[in-house]
């Protein structure tokens, strides 16, 4: 059934790059809002699908895709036409599909990364290598709270799209903006793209400690400290704090570091209940970005010399067979600095316990830990 579009938007041409869950979910809002919509996808036999039952069964089996979806193994005709380009390829895959795709791209066209990853060697976000492999103008990127089974579902929620570009912005908040699906604008997309990409890191913790019994205090310290370790690295890397208060920060972190739809949280909560990172990966059979945002992101903050004990807990269970319980235990008696930091500076707090030493802290504080510790 056609939507009600919000901003009063004429309908546009729209393709989707990508047959998993997400691309799928974002295909379906813009036909139901009354764009042409085109998806693309490797499997023809998951084509045939759509195209015939309306249905992507190895990825959103359960759910109704709006029959005006037409997809395709053929990029050219996918492209074809399209005004907005809509790309969800896991990001270890993103730059090859774009850049078998550039030859039907055109500067007009706006691209719109979907991907919440980061590219290795590079440590580059994938509207960062859209930028380097097209160097078009109208480049964006959108996240924020957005299980696709739930989007599938026609669920109430909301996203950020993020551009420097007002032509950009204007145009996704006209094609995906619906009753069910509300699109919020933010120039910063760095920061954006980063909340995205570095909430998945925290998503995989949560899973781990529900699954260890840890209660709701603890996931709201979890998440809160996340937060603050997530901004902190974005200030490093010259983005905004403020966008982590908006939906690309806190609100994608609350829904995956609470929701068993969340494919990083399940990676975690698997783990936690004993499996290897190898039987928890493979048996999610989807992409969990946060598996390698985790490694990508402890290498770069050691080398901007970012603090990110979270991040590196996470790592030492995951690639360094340390147990969770254990990582829990040390972080829990590690630095004690600020709250908020943008309020009261961290280093002023470990200042002050420095000008004001322990008298007891040898017998009660374990050393702070070291790489191979
Ligand atoms: N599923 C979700 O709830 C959300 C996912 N995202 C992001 O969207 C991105 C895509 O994720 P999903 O659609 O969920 O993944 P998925 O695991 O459901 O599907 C991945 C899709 O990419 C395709 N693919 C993989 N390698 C490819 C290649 N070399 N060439 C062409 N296609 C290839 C697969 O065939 C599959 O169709 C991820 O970065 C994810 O973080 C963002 C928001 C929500
Ligand atoms: O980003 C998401 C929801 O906003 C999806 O998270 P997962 O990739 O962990 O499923």
């Amino acid at each position: 059934m056609a939507e009600q579009q919000i901003n009063g938007a004429v309908p546009i041409n729209v393709a989707v790059l990508g047959g998993g869950s997400f691309g799928t979910a974002l295909a379906s809002i813009a036909a139901d809002n009354n764009a042409r919509v085109r998806q693309w996808m490797r499997d023809e036999a998951l084509v045939a699908q759509i195209n015939q039952e309306h249905r992507n069964g190895r990825y959103l089996p359960h759910y109704a895709i709006n029959p005006a979806v037409q997809a395709s193994t053929d990029l050219k005709t996918v492209l074809a036409d399209a005004s907005l380009v809509l790309i969800a390829i896991p990001s270890k895959a993103f730059r090859s599909v774009v850049q078998a795709a550039k030859v039907w791209l055109t500067p007009e066209q706006i691209l719109v990364s979907t991907t919440k990853g980061i590219e290795p060697d590079s440590f580059l976000l994938m509207s960062q290598v859209l930028e380097q492999e097209t160097g078009f103008e109208h480049i964006g990127v959108i996240a924020g709270p957005n299980l696709a089974s739930e989007i599938a579902d026609k669920q109430l929620t909301a996203t950020v799209i993020a551009s420097a570009d007002p032509l950009t912005r204007t145009r996704v908040q006209q094609a995906l903006g619906c009753r069910y699906f509300r699109v919020y604008a933010s120039d910063d997309r760095h920061g954006v793209e980063l909340g995205g990409a570095l909430k998945n890191i925290y998503a995989i913790a949560a899973g781990m400690a529900a699954a260890l019994g840890m209660g709701e205090n603890t996931r709201s310290m979890l998440m809160t400290r996340a937060l603050a370790e997530m901004s902190r690295f974005a200030v490093a890397e010259g983005a905004n704090p403020m966008t982590f208060l908006g939906l690309a920060g806190v609100g994608d972190l609350i829904v995956t570091c609470s929701s068993n739809l969340s494919r990083n949280y399940r990676v975690g909560h698997a783990m936690g209940e004993g499996r290897t990172l190898e039987e928890a990966v493979s048996s999610l059979g989807q992409v969990a970005e946060g598996v390698n945002t985790v490694k990508l992101v402890c290498a770069k903050a050691r080398e901007m010399g970012v603090y990110m004990p979270l991040a590196e807990g996470l790592s030492r269970v995951l690639f360094d067979g340390v147990p969770a319980q254990d990582m829990a235990r040390t972080l829990m008696m590690g630095e004690q600095s600020s709250d908020v930091e943008f309020i009261l500076p961290r280093e002023s707090v470990l200042q002050a316990h420095r000008d004001q030493p322990n008298q007891h802290a040898s017998s009660q504080t374990p050393s702070p830990l070291k790489k191979g510790d």
